[in-house]
């Protein structure tokens, strides 16, 4: 059907921009603001919801939420010391929330007074995160709620007249802090909207396209998910015609693609996660502090995404004081030393056509060199893993990133088993796959019965 406000492009952008956010893969997500300070505790007692929705959870009154800007002093915040947490995290991009749905802005915004620049400080928080991971070679990327709690014109629903004159004021008020940020940040590689599912965003799929347009002709190669976008008729990510709106796929919040199907690599796509069970923002309360995930699980996301083509954003809360939680530290750096050694499995590749789902990991594909790589994350009981090789390729060998070593050599068969050795203490194993073509294809392999 004919869309004035639908997709832009029917298969998957192929520039530079874009094939560099691709292969970057591992991304640190940042939610900071003034729910760092609560930090999910209010009135002495633990609200056990996610941090960042704390003001609507304990219905906390505006004044008393706005005072927290005078406590906000970023006693502890040091913009190089969060980059190093990338750094060890083997991050390749950070996305910082630029304004959560509370609307207190990291920056000295000209459009509203509740911002960086009525805080103790008046420190540039954006500016100082750009400088800090661009220096290290990490791109930046702003997250932006355009839900905004705060903001009087905001809507939920638009029931009358009054209520679209009103919104009509916030969706301008939202683009010109937009064209604010791209103004003051040009560096800035992408833009991740959020808080845009209610009605009355929906029913100004207009505005979503022209924020897209605006961003990429300010901001060329510029990245935008696809929770930014509604369609003519409110359809959102996908539009009303089947077409991905915006550069990636971003519903996976706090899940994967489950169970594994090789569909989801038709298109770009990125799943963000949290460090505890279900909280973005820092929450110190054992609810969250209890359920924190361990750096082999973070791994296995990581090689869940990348063998189905996405990225995966793993979330930091850094505390009130701007320091960032020692736990979430020692997380960051363990993952980071398997990816030291394994990255070559991660970084760059995607999905491996022809290699089904094994069950015991994923298999993961380099996008330049065509190498498969074996990512074994949950190894079986047994020791031994099954490997079955696409039709008409037989196994030279299998390495094992780190030490080389060729533990498995020219096995010749289509399906064979794998004995993996000990357990490894460094965390999940890796193997590049190395095969090749088949002199004499074996016939096709005989089908099971049906039974
Ligand atoms: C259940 O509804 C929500 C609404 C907003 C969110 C926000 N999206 C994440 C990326 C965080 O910013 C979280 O606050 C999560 C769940």
């Amino acid at each position: 059907m004919e869309l004035k406000y639908g997709a832009s492009r029917e298969k998957p952008r192929e520039d530079a921009a874009m094939q560099r956010f691709r292969g970057h893969r591992v991304g640190q997500f940042i939610h900071w603001g003034l729910y760092a300070l609560p930090a999910g505790r209010w009135e002495g007692k633990d609200v056990e919801f996610a941090a960042e929705f704390l003001p609507r959870v304990a219905k906390v009154p505006q004044q008393r939420w706005e005072a927290l800007a005078n406590d906000f002093t970023l006693a502890d915040f040091d913009a190089e010391r969060w980059a190093d947490t990338a750094v060890a995290l083997g991050a390749r991009y950070m996305t910082i929330t630029t304004k959560h749905h509370d609307g207190f802005c990291l920056w000295p915004s000209a459009h509203t007074d509740f911002h960086m620049g009525n805080t103790p400080s008046g420190r540039d928080v954006l500016g100082e995160l750009v400088a800090a991971y661009e220096a290290r070679g990490i791109d930046v990327n702003f997250y932006y709620s355009v839900l905004d709690w705060r903001h009087p014109d905001w809507r939920f629903t638009l029931e009358n007249d009054a209520d679209n004159l009103a919104f009509a004021r916030y969706l301008d008020f939202a683009m010109k802090q937009l064209e604010e940020l791209a103004e003051r940040y040009p560096s800035v590689k992408g833009f991740w909207f959020d808080g845009t599912w209610d009605e009355s965003v929906k029913a100004n799929g207009w505005w979503t396209w022209e924020v897209e347009r605006m961003l990429k002709e300010r901001l060329p190669g510029v990245v935008v998910n696809s929770r930014l976008r509604a369609d003519d008729l409110g359809a959102r990510h996908v539009d009303s015609n089947g077409l991905l709106m915006g550069d990636y796929e971003s519903g996976y919040e706090r899940r994967l693609p489950e169970p594994w199907d090789r569909s989801v690599a038709a298109r770009d796509w990125e799943a963000c996660m949290t460090i505890p069970q279900a909280s973005w923002g820092y929450h110190q309360g054992p609810w969250a502090q209890s359920t924190l995930k361990h750096p082999w699980d973070v791994v296995d996301m990581i090689a869940h995404c990348t063998s189905l083509g996405g990225n995966f954003l793993l979330n930091f809360g850094p505390r009130g004081d701007g320091s960032m939680a020692p736990a979430e530290v020692e997380i960051a750096r363990t993952v980071g030393e398997w990816l030291a050694v394994n990255g070559e499995a991660i970084y760059g590749c995607g999905y491996a056509e022809g290699w089904d789902y094994p069950g015991w990991g994923y298999f993961t594909r380099d996008s330049s060199t065509g190498k498969v790589f074996a990512v074994v994350t949950r190894a079986p009981a047994s020791g031994r893993i099954r490997l079955e090789l696409p039709t008409g390729l037989e196994l030279v060998g299998l390495r094992l990133l780190g030490s080389g070593e060729y533990p498995f050599k020219g096995l010749a068969d289509s399906v064979f088993e794998v004995e993996l050795g000990g357990a490894s203490n460094a965390g999940p194993r890796v193997f590049a796959v190395e095969t090749s073509a088949l002199a004499h294809p074996a016939s096709e392999k005989e089908p099971n019965p049906d039974v």
